[in-house]
C-alpha cells in the first residue's frame, strides 16, 4: 500500500529541470529522500505536498488524485515541514505547536479547545518538549527548537508528513535524537514519515525506503541497505568511497585525494 505515488513529474526552471520522475512512497513507513546539493529534493517534496505545481505529471494520495481533495481535506492528510532557515515570530513552544491545529479551527471558535489542548499535550510529550510549553521559542536550543518545530507538524495529525532536513543545522547527539523520536513516533503511530537527508547512514539507520535523486531525475529507489554500495556513491555523488558494515548499518569510508591523515 503506497501513501503517495507520483508518475511523470516534469518542471522546467530554466537552469534546473526535474525530469520523468516516477515514484511511490510506502504507507507507515519512514522514507528518505537522498541526494546531492541541487539535485530537486525540496523540490519534489513541495510538489508532493501541492505546494509547487508541475509542468507535467500526477500526484496521488492514497490512491487518489492530489488535485482531487478540498484545501481542507489536504490539510487534514499532508503536510509538510520546510527547512529550518526562516526566523519564527515571537512565540511561546505552546503557541507555535497550536499552529498546527490551525486547519482545524471552525469559524467563532477558539484556536485551542479541549480536544485542541489535549492533543498539543500529546504531541509535546512525543517529542519530549512539554516542560519548555511556557519557555519563548527562541530561547530553546538548535534541538529543542526543531522538535518544537516538528510537534507543530504532528499537531496537525496528518497520515503522512514530509520533513525536508530535519537533522540539519544540529550536532550529532541531537541529530540521532531526532531520528530516535521520528522512529519511535513511526512504529507507534504508522505515521508516513518522508524526510530530505543527507547523511546516507542514518538513512540506512533508520529510513525503511530511500529515494536518490541526481540532476533532477530519479537515480535510485529501493531499501537504503540494498542501495547503499561503492558504486551508488560514485554514481551518484560522483566520490570514491568503501562501504563497510558495521554490525547491520554501512560505515561510508570516502576516499579523499592527497589527504596525508591530518599530520
Ligand atoms: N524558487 C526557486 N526559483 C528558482 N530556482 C529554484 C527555486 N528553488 C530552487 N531552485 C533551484 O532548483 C534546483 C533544485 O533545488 P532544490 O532546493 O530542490 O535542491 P535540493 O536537492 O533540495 O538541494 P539542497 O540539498 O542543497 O537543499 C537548484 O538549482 C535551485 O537553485
Amino acid at each position: 500500500m503506497n501513501a503517495i505515488e507520483a508518475s511523470g513529474i516534469q518542471l522546467n526552471r530554466g537552469h534546473f529541470r526535474l525530469e520523468d520522475i516516477h515514484i511511490s512512497v510506502p504507507a507507515g513507513q519512514l522514507t528518505a529522500i537522498v541526494g546531492p546539493n541541487g539535485s530537486g529534493k525540496s523540490t519534489l517534496l513541495r510538489i508532493l505536498v501541492r505546494l509547487l505545481q508541475p509542468d507535467q505529471g500526477q500526484v496521488s494520495v492514497h490512491g487518489r488524485p492530489a488535485a482531487a481533495y478540498s484545501l481542507r481535506e489536504w490539510s487534514h492528510t499532508i503536510t509538510m515541514l520546510p527547512q529550518l532557515k526562516e526566523s519564527l515570530p515571537q512565540l511561546t513552544v505552546r503557541e507555535l505547536v497550536a499552529y498546527g491545529r490551525a486547519p482545524y479551527k471552525k469559524r467563532f471558535q477558539p484556536l485551542q479547545g479541549a480536544e485542541d489542548r489535549a492533543i498539543l499535550d500529546q504531541v509535546m510529550q512525543w517529542t519530549g518538549i512539554s516542560m519548555y510549553a511556557e519557555r519563548m521559542f527562541h530561547t530553546l536550543s538548535g534541538g529543542e527548537q526543531q522538535r518544537a518545530r516538528i510537534a507543530m507538524a504532528l499537531a496537525q495529525q496528518t497520515d503522512i508528513v514530509l520533513l525536508d532536513e530535519p537533522t540539519t543545522f544540529l550536532d550529532i547527539a541531537h541529530q540521532f535524537e531526532v531520528m530516535d523520536m521520528l522512529h519511535r513516533i513511526n512504529r507507534e503511530t504508522g505515521l508516513t514519515i518522508v524526510m530530505v537527508l543527507h547523511d546516507l547512514q542514518q538513512a540506512a539507520a533508520y529510513c525503511d525506503y530511500m529515494i536518490a535523486l541526481r540532476q533532477g531525475r530519479l537515480a535510485a529507489c529501493g531499501h537504503p541497505l540494498e542501495l547503499l554500495t561503492d558504486d551508488f556513491i560514485r554514481d551518484i555523488y560522483g566520490m570514491n568511497a568503501t562501504i563497510q558494515f558495521k554490525g547491520k548499518y554501512p560505515v561510508i569510508l570516502p576516499e579523499i585525494p592527497h589527504h596525508s591523515g591530518g599530520n
